[in-house]
């Protein structure tokens, strides 16, 4: 077995024997020339035409000009390598040590509690593997510098460093949510439609999986995000693939100095379905581990949201809904839990 499979939870570590390779597989395709297929925004000069467009169209886009320092980012690229390379008895250790509310640690799974406590233990070492193929931290970047963390370097300055994140992510999510809703011509009474101090961050470790032939295993299966918009920073590997208009599969490759904006359920309904919600799911790699990260943001906690395809519902009508149905039927009903005139 290989030393640095130390790190992964138990459950990761017994497919594992061989030596990792520098070849690129199919799903590491960061270096690959072909035209990037996803619709791109400039956000210093939106284009609110195209914008509506990939909002309709896709619900995903490329973001270009982003203005977040490369340094910032290699910067918690660098932390992450070291915070989820630690031995995973002492990592879980080191995160049990620390509040919840400063950061969380689980793996398994994506699908965790507003504490972040993760709803599902999931993890089973013999037969079929239903879990997914990941490691995440859990950030709230509500409560900036409350948490005492003074005791921990490591954490502490990775907390610093999400919390400097923190505030480019929010300046993003305000620009990119004023073009839509200009687009969409919502009326200023609707601003609790996006909330910056529900916004957290999650950093994601995929561990190399070798699974050669069955059962299909995923970094994260098919999905969409809960969030009104996902802002996602991948580092180097690829793996993230979006639904295309087509309804086909495409990569959405790492390629530097850009950003991937998802739009999401809250979106999706406050647009009264005219966008979309898109669906995107995350492939394991047999050579290499893949980090990413990922900013969810949503409404308010009390903010109703009103549209005609939908009861009124507050964000967190919607998570109670998901948790139930996650723990009783182990999917994500989502919106259509919501919609007037459908049958269940
Ligand atoms: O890691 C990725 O590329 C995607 C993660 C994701 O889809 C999620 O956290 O909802
Ligand atoms: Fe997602």
């Amino acid at each position: 077995m290989q030393q640095f499979s130390h790190s992964y939870p138990p459950c990761f570590r017994h497919q594992f024997s061989d030596q990792p390779t520098d070849e690129l597989s199919d799903n590491d395709n960061h270096h690959t020339h072909e035209q990037d297929p996803l619709p791109s925004i400039d956000l210093h000069q939106i284009n609110l035409k195209k914008l509506e467009e990939a909002c309709t169209d896709w619900g995903i886009f490329r973001l270009v000009n982003h203005g977040i320092p490369s340094g910032l980012l290699s910067e918690l690229h660098e932390h992450a390598v070291r915070m989820f390379g630690l031995e995973f008895e002492s990592k879980q250790k080191l995160f049990e040590s620390v509040p919840l509310s400063a950061m969380s640690y689980f793996w398994g799974t994506p699908a965790i509690t507003p504490a972040g406590v993760p709803l599902l233990a999931l993890c089973k070492e013999k037969g079929i593997v239903n879990y997914n193929w990941v490691e995440g931290l859990n950030i709230p970047l509500s409560q900036p510098s409350k948490v005492d963390l003074v005791h921990q370097p490591l954490l502490r300055d990775f907390r610093s460093l999400s919390e400097s994140y923190g505030v480019h992510l929010e300046r993003l999510a305000k620009s990119i949510f004023g073009a839509m809703s200009q687009n969409l011509e919502l009326s200023e009474d609707n601003e609790c439609y996006l909330s910056p101090s529900t916004g957290h961050l999650r950093v994601y470790r995929y561990p190399r999986c070798c699974f050669d032939n069955q059962p299909k295993v995923w970094g994260m299966d098919v999905h969409t995000d809960s969030s009104v918009v996902t802002i996602l920073n991948q580092f180097e590997v690829g793996g993230l693939q979006v639904l295309s208009p087509k309804d086909t599969w495409i990569d959405a490759k790492p390629i530097p100095n850009t950003l991937i904006v998802h739009l999401g359920d809250m979106m999706q309904a406050i647009s009264n379905d005219k966008y979309k919600s898109v669906k995107h799911r995350v492939l394991v790699n047999r050579e290499k581990e893949r980090f990413s990260m990922g900013y969810f943001v949503f409404p308010a906690d009390d903010c109703v949201i009103r549209s005609p395809n939908y009861k009124p519902f507050t964000y967190p009508d919607f998570r109670a809904q998901v948790q139930q149905d996650v723990k009783t039927l182990g999917l994500k009903v989502g919106l259509s839990r919501f919609k007037l005139n459908v049958d269940f």
